[in-house]
């Protein structure tokens, strides 16, 4: 929980008293909600009174926000966006945010025209509008991608989002390995190359159910012959001029030249076969080694275990694999708000967390051990931490500066290392990783859901990766059906979703609270400060159920 849970009172009043429920963002009280993009955009009829207060709070910017077709919602961020986090005030939230229209059939949004009307600034409007409760004396931000003053540390520059996935993906080394039966070994990564213990195919083998033939027909059967079948062993070799029936699959007798298909062939009754059809030397005989020989490499080590490569696996002889051990991970849910079932009720939310990061870890390839619940508890915080043995703690919530934000304070009093503290990004600025051990890693991922998905993404993503031995995929970049703007200084990740043609289209309904458009997405696009324009290329972060869709 953070402070701006106990600073919300003005702006929360503001924010009703525009009727803001109707706009999915919530509060726009929320320091980070001008990076929210929700619908809130399509309110274009503002009411004048509550715009006339606006005006005259926000001067000239609330205006130039509207007359670039801005809203009721685009007025708020100017008042209230990015000033109390970063000093950077603009319509780069709900007003500025990809006006793409949600799967779930929402109407187009705001005037992105922002991006292409003659004269169109940033979309920020860099200055020192700032409500009171936001009030933060940090500097605005700074040159080269730190951006001072993430929270409960105001002093201390922010990671640039591109060095602190790097850092996260050196940060720790290589598990040990295991042999794991084929059976348990799914999902898990190759320690050691896939080299294959046989040939394959390991004899020559008939591709069809025929006869195999021993050069040009006609070919005469030997009378009372079984034929071959698969799974027996070597035949007796034909001569010139010979044929025996055979099964697909089956070794094909030395001196055959080819597997003459049932449907091409005629036997007459005094048993003499007649080819129906074009018979070329080899035809549907796979030989011995065609796939692979004995000692070749099939797979590299750090390559996934997936049902083909089992099947693989199993082909080229192996019983068990050399896997890399799977990353254990735990994960400590902070937050006495939190309810685990049931409405939401007396200011209390339903914990969105919990459910989702288990299984969106085990996706990652870890094994998790235990999703905890421990509440704004600072001592059951702490004891969760020193006896924890899990390779990666995540924690949500609780890395602001709020009165019971106590995961700075707790990895303080254990001497862990602090090795991100705060990143360029948005949503998710006071993500952090630390070292509890040298062989013991946190990850605190922020409160705000869409929040925590940014730094699973940002942190836990790339030092899982390392623990399991895996390279890291090729970056991919997909073109945008929208011009999504740029926060001045941080990096955006916005949920998209693939579309026809090799694009990718922004959603709605991405404030940092909000799951309603990352559940309808496949990847977050990389948005670099200064936005990305509508037909440019994004970096897209797959999401790891829908890695495999779309274009590459
Ligand atoms: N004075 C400032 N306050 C805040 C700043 C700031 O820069 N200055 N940053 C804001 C941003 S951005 C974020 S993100 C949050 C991060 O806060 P915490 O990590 O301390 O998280 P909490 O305060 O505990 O929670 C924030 C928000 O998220 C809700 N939440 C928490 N856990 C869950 C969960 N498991 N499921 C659903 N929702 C959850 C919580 O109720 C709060 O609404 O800090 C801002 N404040
Ligand atoms: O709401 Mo914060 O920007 O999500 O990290």
């Amino acid at each position: 929980m953070s402070a701006e849970r106990h600073a919300v009172a003005g702006p929360s009043a503001a924010s009703e008293s525009l009727d803001a429920p109707d706009g999915p963002d919530g509060s726009p009280g929320d320091a980070d909600d001008s990076a929210s993009g929700g619908p809130g955009d399509a309110r274009t009829s503002p009411s004048s009174a509550v715009d006339d207060a606006l005006a005259l709070v926000a001067g000239d910017r609330y205006e130039r926000a509207l007359s670039r077709g801005g809203s009721r919602a685009r007025g708020f961020d100017v008042l209230f966006g990015e000033a109390g986090a970063s000093g950077e005030v603009g319509g780069f939230g709900e007003a500025g945010g990809p006006s793409a229209s949600g799967p779930a059939g929402e109407g187009p949004r705001d005037a992105r025209d922002s991006r292409t009307a003659p004269g169109r600034q940033a979309p920020f409007v860099r200055g020192s509008v700032r409500h009171p409760l936001f009030r933060d004396d940090s500097p605005g931000p700074g040159s080269g991608g730190g951006n001072p003053g993430a929270p409960g540390h105001s002093s201390r520059p922010t990671t640039a989002w591109p060095d602190a996935r790097a850092l996260a993906g050196r940060a720790a080394r290589v598990l040990g390995t295991g042999e794991r039966a084929l059976g348990e070994a799914l999902g898990q990564v190759l320690a050691v190359p896939l080299v294959a213990l046989t040939d394959l195919p390991s004899f020559d083998s008939s591709a069809m159910d025929g006869w195999a033939v021993s050069g040009p027909g006609p070919w005469r059967l030997p009378r009372g012959g079984q034929g071959i079948l698969a799974g027996e062993g070597e035949a007796v070799a034909l001569h010139d001029g010979q044929a025996v029936a055979i099964a697909t699959g089956a070794r094909v007798p030395p001196g055959a030249t080819a597997v003459l298909r049932r449907e091409h062939g005629d036997l007459t009754d005094e048993r003499v076969l007649h080819a129906t059809a074009r018979l070329t030397h080899g035809q549907d005989i796979r030989p011995r080694g065609q796939e692979c020989r004995r000692g070749d490499q099939l797979l590299a080590a750090g390559g996934l275990v997936t049902p083909a490569v089992l099947g693989l696996a199993a082909a080229a002889g192996y019983d068990s694999l050399r896997v890399t051990r799977r990353p254990r991970v735990e994960v400590l849910v902070l937050g006495d708000e939190l309810l685990r079932e049931g409405l939401p009720s007396g200011g209390r939310i339903r914990d969105a967390l919990g459910p989702m990061l288990g299984p969106w870890l085990a996706e990652l390839g870890a094994e998790v051990s235990a999703t905890r619940r421990l509440g704004d508890d600072a001592e059951a915080l702490y004891a969760a931490l020193a006896e924890s043995g899990a390779d990666l703690v995540l924690t949500t919530g609780g890395t602001a500066a709020g009165p019971v934000d106590h995961v700075r304070p707790t990895l303080r009093r254990l001497g862990a290392e602090l090795l991100v503290d705060g990143v360029s990004v948005r949503p998710g600025h006071p993500m952090l990783l630390a070292r509890l051990t040298p062989d013991r890693h946190l990850v605190g991922l922020p409160g705000n859901p869409l929040a925590a998905v940014a730094g699973l993404l940002t942190l836990a993503e790339p030092l899982l990766r390392t623990l399991a031995g895996r390279p890291a995929p090729a970056p991919y970049r997909t073109p945008l059906t929208e011009a999504v703007d740029g926060h001045p200084a941080d990096t955006r990740l916005v949920p998209v979703v693939r579309r026809g043609g090799g694009r990718a289209q922004p959603l709605r309904f991405h404030g940092p609270a909000m799951l309603r458009g990352l559940a309808a997405a496949d990847a977050l696009a990389v948005i670099p400060p200064g936005g990305t324009d509508r037909g440019s290329p994004a970096e897209l972060l797959a999401l790891p159920w829908a890695a495999d869709k779309g274009d590459r």
